[in-house]
């Protein structure tokens, strides 16, 4: 099959340019376009030049309807706003589209959720590595195991001090496998944010503890906290390679599917 051309939306950034380091290293991936917001200073740059490699001879665009019109797939790792509008888009052509974004409202998922069946392949996910979404699997599990009222479960993510939703998206979505695991729904028991007199745990919620600081590429951790005992289930991302990685594979696998909306555990299988 003839290389995978991609369109990399916010190429920019700090995903953006890993994801351009990657896909220009593969030969199943040809970089066809790297897009920008109007205004933005790097139109004009090289995208390869930007992402720390070789000169590709492609220049950072803001012409996405152009780029579009070049390729079979967008990875975008933006904002919200920025994928649900693209979706609309990969819908009408019928791309795959990539999308690691995370802090989407509700309304946004259910945008996204409507350009799958509108004929977008779409692979969303608030974490790409292979790492966490095994993890998630062993969440689910160890939730499923341990029943919902012996054991609290909270989860602790720490990221870069440029990082701008919180809860994570990895939390999100490591409070959704635990939540699958006791048979609840994470909106009706999830606690985001505990200030002043509190009062005592209340049973059975799953608790999110968010910290920001530094360079941190992004950990996590599952504590599951008994009376006597406590099991911790932990990721850290060391490069966001491995969320470039991911989001590469996805696109892959997405190429062969029929049009819709997936999680990287059906990418990966697990
Ligand atoms: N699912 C996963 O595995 C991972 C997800 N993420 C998520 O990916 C997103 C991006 O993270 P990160 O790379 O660190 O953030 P950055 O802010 O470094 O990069 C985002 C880029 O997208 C650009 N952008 C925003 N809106 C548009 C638009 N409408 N059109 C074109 N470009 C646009 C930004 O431009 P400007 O600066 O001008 O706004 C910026 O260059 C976040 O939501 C983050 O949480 C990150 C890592 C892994
Ligand atoms: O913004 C980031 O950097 C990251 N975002 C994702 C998240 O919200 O979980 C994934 C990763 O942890 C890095």
């Amino acid at each position: 099959m003839d290389a995978m051309r991609l369109v990399i939306l916010g190429a920019g950034g700090r995903m953006g340019r890993t994801l351009v380091r990657l896909a220009s290293e593969a030969p199943e991936f040809a970089v066809a376009a790297a897009v920008e917001r109007p205004g933005s200073a790097h139109l004009g740059d090289d995208a390869g030049t930007l992402a720390g490699v070789a000169a590709l001879g492609v220049p950072v665009s803001d012409d996405l309807e152009a780029a579009l019109r070049e390729a079979d797939g967008v990875i975008d790792f933006t904002a919200p706003a920025a994928s649900v509008a693209l979706a609309l888009q990969t819908a009408r052509r019928g791309l795959v589209h990539v999308i690691g974004t995370t802090g989407c409202s509700a309304d946004d998922d259910a945008a996204i959720a409507a350009a799958g069946r509108d004929g977008a392949r779409i692979v969303k996910s608030g974490n790409m590595s292979l790492g966490v979404n095994l993890l998630s699997v062993l969440v689910e599990q160890a939730a499923r195991a341990l029943g919902p009222d012996a054991f609290d479960l909270e989860i602790l993510e720490m990221h870069h001090r440029h990082k701008v939703d919180a809860p994570s998206g990895t939390a999100l979505l490591l409070g959704h496998a635990a939540a699958a695991g006791r048979g609840i729904d994470l909106a009706d028991r999830s606690v985001r944010v505990r200030d002043g007199h509190t009062g005592p745990r209340p049973q059975g919620t799953i608790g999110f503890a968010t910290l920001r600081g530094g360079s941190v590429v992004g950990d996590h951790e599952v504590i599951l906290a008994g009376e006597g005992e406590r099991i911790t289930l932990k990721h850290h991302a060391e490069d966001r390679a491995i969320f470039a990685r991911g989001a590469l594979r996805a696109a892959l696998w997405a190429r062969s599917q029929p049009p819709g909306l997936y999680s990287m555990r059906d990418v990966l299988g697990l």
